[in-house]
């Protein structure tokens, strides 16, 4: 797989002695969005965490734009252009929106999109609105749009996003929806790390499904729409 591709095989990762994957596999095509379905706890995170190897131990073959990175530290993985949006918004609170994006920025990465405030703030217009405000004085939602705008800072040809919708208003999904699919028109490779499955219907092409720690379901979102079965039995309803 060339460009932005994502290959992952036989990821098994574990929690001191508790081993919370097993024999994980799935791809990411260079412009896709992927997401990763699964009820509470079945292992989207660990997975994600996994990908940045913040976990202290896993095994299996991880490639990302041809490189072997499983023995990678987190920082090298980073540099390589792979972004990673937590659960939690880890955004600086003492800071404003503007400084909390230049603490992102790294230098411009060839072939693909170089992101400015300004570009994100026609990304996330609420953001614009408040560039001089503290980050501790915004809402959950708009800490999740600049925990996502300043991942962007760094260049990234890949995000992994952990449950961007979680604890959001409808019009704010609304807007995050919009937003991934503009990032997704900029040439980005998405993973969406998702409970809700109405959400990754606006914005994926294809989903892999999770259950305790095993991979389930590979398909299509149309082909997960058409199967009612597997969203009975691995989604919650
Ligand atoms: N720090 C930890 N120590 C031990 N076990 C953990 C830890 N974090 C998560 N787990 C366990 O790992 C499993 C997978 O959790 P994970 O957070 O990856 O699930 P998830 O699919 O992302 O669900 P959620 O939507 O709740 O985040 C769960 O059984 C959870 O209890």
């Amino acid at each position: 797989m060339t460009g932005a591709g994502l290959r992952v095989r036989d990821l098994d990762s574990f929690y001191g002695p508790a081993q919370i994957l097993f024999e994980v596999g799935f791809d990411v095509a260079p412009g896709e969005v992927v997401a990763l379905l699964g009820r509470n706890g079945a292992g989207k995170s660990t997975t994600l965490r996994s990908l940045m190897g913040l976990m202290a131990r896993r095994e299996g073959e991880i490639s990302f734009r041809d490189t072997r990175i499983e023995t990678l530290p987190t920082y090298e993985i980073a540099r390589l252009g792979l972004g990673y949006v937590p659960e939690d918004r880890r955004i600086f609170t003492e800071l404003t929106v503007e400084e909390n994006l230049t603490v992102g920025q790294q230098r411009p990465r060839e072939g693909v999109t170089t992101w400015t405030p300004e570009r994100l703030y026609a990304l996330f217009p609420n953001l614009a609105e408040m560039r001089r405000r503290p980050g501790g004085q915004m809402s959950g939602g708009e800490q999740q749009m600049l925990t996502i705008a300043r991942t962007l800072m760094g260049n990234p040809s890949l995000i992994l996003l952990d449950e961007p919708s979680e604890g959001l208003a409808p019009k704010i999904i609304e807007q995050m929806a919009d937003a991934i699919v503009t990032m997704k028109r900029e040439g980005l490779s998405i993973v969406i790390s998702e409970q809700n499955l109405h959400f990754a219907r606006l914005i994926c092409d294809r989903a892999y499904i999770l259950e305790k720690g095993r991979i389930r379901f590979q398909g299509s979102m149309a082909e997960l729409e058409a199967d009612e079965a597997v969203r009975n039995q691995y989604l919650a309803v």
